[in-house]
């Protein structure tokens, strides 16, 4: 059989998206969605491996796609160490961090290894594109205020830079001559200045800012210091209760907003409060990045699943309009963003990373 389509794969927090493209065309794709039930047993993320690849050999075996036909696999990359923007070759080494998690638990951890996994079979070759450990911080950003711990830049890199791009065209504009804010609103929810292009700051996705709808983001720090210590939780129940059991999913024992909203139009009032908590958190965040832009924002972009709630993007535009015109781009372009990193390779316009290269090891 003639090898001419790669498999996209991007595991969420929420979700694992699958896609198969043929050159810049999408043939297929599909966005399974995980209940909270199905993830909860797996106490760590790596764990998550058989169940989250037998899913997508089911997809492409109910879609008829056989795997001798792919040229390349690509999946999303993860909390890795913090490394320049591009088109990576998923290594052994790199294999070895994503396992641990050497920045962090995180669904996207398994993007690499799931695709090195099927490539591997067909003696192909895998890869992931700009992932969420890309650093475009100015040092500045980098102090956390405690000298044994510093900020990170743990971003959904793919989209923003992806959305930003758009924004741009739309504009007829360069990337280099805007100033952006972008909120990812996902399953976790990144807020970054992009400025002209360069990702300067951020929450970081996985630990601060708003709450969302399965993580805690920043908490009051004091407090947290005592539940850890209050011998009533494990390190790793403590860890799932921050990012998995947190935000949406802690209070309202769901990650979809969808069933939330739901929840709402039937009079839950709980619901609304905590919905709309986390819409406060969001637009709180955005107006603190618009400092570090010192004001100059030519566009807001609210972008991820959650943008396609108007009740969320009504209450954050309320709150955030008089900084700059908002513009909502729901859903993200991530899996077009892979697969377009892998093309560039592929057509030798662009020239593939090693990791190894890259880091300090
Ligand atoms: N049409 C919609 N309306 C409201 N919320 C939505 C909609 N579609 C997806 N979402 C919510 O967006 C969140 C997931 O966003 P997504 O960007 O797909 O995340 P991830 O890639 O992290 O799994 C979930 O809370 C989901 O319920
Ligand atoms: C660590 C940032 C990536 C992230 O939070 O992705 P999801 O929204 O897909 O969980």
């Amino acid at each position: 059989m003639t090898r001419k389509y790669v498999l996209v794969i991007n595991p969420g927090s929420t979700s694992t998206k699958v896609a198969i493209y043929e050159a810049e065309k999408e043939i297929k794709s599909n966005k399974i969605t995980h209940q909270l039930k199905d993830l909860e047993k797996y106490a760590r993320v790596y764990e998550q491996y058989d169940y989250r690849l037998k899913l997508i050999y089911d997809w492409l075996a109910k879609e008829e796609i056989s795997t001798s036909s792919l040229v390349a696999v690509v999946g999303r990359g993860g909390l890795l160490r913090s490394i320049p923007g591009g088109t990576y070759i998923v290594t052994e080494k790199m294999i070895e961090d994503l396992k641990i998690g050497i920045q962090g638990e995180h669904a996207s951890n398994l993007g690499g290894i799931l695709a090195k996994g099927i490539a591997d079979k067909e003696g192909i070759k895998s890869y992931i594109v700009d992932p969420v450990a890309v650093d475009e911080f100015k040092d500045i950003a980098r102090i956390s205020g405690l000298k044994e711990i510093k900020r990170k830049s743990l971003i959904h890199a793919l989209n923003i830079k992806a959305v930003s791009y758009r924004r741009a065209k739309e504009l007829n504009k360069d990337l280099s001559e805007l100033n952006l804010i972008v909120a990812h609103l996902g399953g976790g929810i990144s807020i970054a200045p992009v400025k002209k292009g360069k990702m300067i700051d951020v929450n970081n996705a996985s630990e601060m800012g708003p709450f969302s709808p399965d993580r805690t983001g920043s908490l009051p720090v004091g407090d947290i210091v005592k539940l850890c210590y209050s011998g009533k939780y494990t390190h790793e129940e403590m860890k799932i209760k921050l990012k998995g059991k947190g935000g949406l999913s802690g209070y309202l024992g769901t990650m979809d907003a969808r069933e939330i909203e739901a929840m709402i139009a039937q009079g839950n009032k709980k619901a609304d409060l905590i919905y709309s908590a986390m819409a406060y958190q969001i637009g709180k965040e955005i107006g603190s990045v618009a400092t570090v832009l010192e004001g100059n924002v030519d566009n807001i972009i609210l972008t991820g699943g959650l943008a396609y709630s108007k009740y969320l993007t009504d209450f954050i535009i309320g709150m955030v309009e008089f900084i700059a015109d908002v513009v909502i781009y729901p859903g993200e372009d991530e899996m077009d963003a892979l697969n377009k990193g892998v093309l560039r390779v592929l057509n030798k316009e662009e020239k593939e990373k090693i990791y190894e290269n890259e880091v300090d090891l």
